[in-house]
C-alpha cells in the first residue's frame, strides 16, 4: 500500500487540516500532489497549489479531505458533489455530521471515512478516531489508514454512535489538557511561586509525566502510587483529587458537554 493519495484536495486548510497537511507534508507527501481551497487564498507551503474557487473538476482518484467548519456542509457539498465521481473518495474531520449526511450529499461517492484527529498530529504525536460503514471498500479503509499513521495514535471506532465521545475525549481533550496545565501553574502562583516559574514548572510537570506514562509498563494509577510516598505529601494531594471522585466527576461533566454538542450540531441545531 503506497502512503500518499495521487492527489489530495482540502477543502479548508485551517487550524486542524493545516496540522494534518504540515506532518504530511514532513514526512514525505510531494506538495505537487496538494490542492487546498480556502477562501483567504494565504498560502499553505512550497509547491502547495491554492485555490479560492472550486475547480472545473477533481483530479481521478483524488482524496478529499473535509476541513471546513461543519456548519458550511450545504454549501460546500452543493459546489463540490457535481465533481466527486465514483472514484473520489472522501475524508471528513467534521464534528458532528453524521456519515448518513455525507453520504446523502455525496452519493455517487463509494468510499467516505470520518476522521477525528487532534492538534498534536503535527508533532505526529496525535490521536485520530476513523468510523466507515461496509460501504467503503476495505482498499479504501487501508488507505486512510496508512494516511493517517504518520500523524499518531490511529483508531477505528466500531460504532459510530460513539464517535461523539471519542470527539470529547481525544478531539478536544488537547483543550482540556492545555486547561490544566493552567491551573496547576495558577495553583502554584496562588500558593506563592513566581507566576514564569509556575508555568515552565507546570508544563514541564504535564510534559515528562505524559512521556513516562507513554513508555511504561505500568498504569497511570500505578505511577500515580509511585509518587505517593506513604504518609507523605502526594497522598494528602491525591486525597483531594479523589475525594467523591472529584476529578472523575468533573471530567464526566466536561466530556458529556462536549459529546452533547456534537450531538446538537448532529441534528443541525
Ligand atoms: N481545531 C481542532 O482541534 C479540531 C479537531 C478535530 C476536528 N476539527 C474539525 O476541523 C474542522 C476545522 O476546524 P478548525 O479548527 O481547523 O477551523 P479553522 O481554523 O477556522 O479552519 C477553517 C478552514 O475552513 C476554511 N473555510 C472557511 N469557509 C470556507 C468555505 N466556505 N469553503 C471552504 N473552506 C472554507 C477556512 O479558510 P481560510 O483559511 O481561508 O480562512 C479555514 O482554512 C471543523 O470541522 C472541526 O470540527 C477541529
Ligand atoms: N475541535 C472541534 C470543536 O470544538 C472538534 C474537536 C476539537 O468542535
Amino acid at each position: 500500500m503506497t502512503l500518499w493519495p495521487d492527489h489530495l484536495f482540502l477543502v479548508g486548510c485551517g487550524n486542524m487540516a493545516g496540522q494534518m497537511l504540515s506532518r504530511w507534508l514532513t514526512c514525505g507527501l510531494d506538495p505537487a500532489r496538494v490542492t487546498v481551497l480556502r477562501p483567504s487564498g494565504k498560502a499553505v507551503a512550497d509547491g502547495v497549489t491554492v485555490m479560492t474557487d472550486y475547480p472545473a473538476a477533481l483530479p481521478a482518484g483524488a482524496t478529499v479531505l473535509l476541513g471546513m467548519k461543519p456548519y458550511q456542509i450545504s454549501d460546500v457539498a452543493e459546489a463540490l458533489a457535481p465533481l466527486c465521481a465514483a472514484d473520489t473518495r472522501i475524508v471528513s474531520i467534521l464534528a458532528g455530521t453524521l456519515l448518513a449526511d455525507l453520504r446523502a450529499r455525496f452519493p455517487q461517492v463509494r468510499d467516505i471515512v470520518r476522521a477525528m484527529p487532534n492538534l498534536p498530529v503535527g508533532l505526529g504525536e496525535g490521536a485520530t478516531a476513523l468510523f466507515t460503514d461496509s460501504r467503503t471498500a476495505p482498499q479504501a479503509r487501508e488507505a486512510v489508514d496508512t494516511l493517517i499513521c504518520p500523524l499518531g495514535l490511529a483508531e477505528w471506532v466500531a460504532d459510530e454512535a460513539l464517535f461523539n465521545q471519542v470527539t470529547a475525549l481525544s478531539g478536544c481533550g488537547p483543550a482540556f489538557v492545555f486547561r490544566f496545565i493552567d491551573a496547576l501553574a495558577q495553583a502554584g502562583e496562588a500558593l506563592g511561586i513566581p507566576a514564569d516559574q509556575a508555568a515552565r514548572m507546570a508544563l514541564a510537570t504535564v510534559q515528562g509525566s505524559a512521556t513516562m506514562a507513554a513508555r511504561a509498563g505500568d498504569s497511570p494509577g500505578q505511577l500515580a502510587d509511585r509518587v505517593a510516598s506513604p504518609g507523605g505529601m502526594t497522598r494528602e494531594g491525591l486525597n483531594v483529587l479523589d475525594a467523591d471522585d472529584r476529578l472523575f466527576r468533573l471530567l464526566i461533566d466536561t466530556l458529556t458537554a462536549a459529546r452533547d454538542r456534537g450531538e446538537a450540531m448532529g441534528r443541525g441545531e
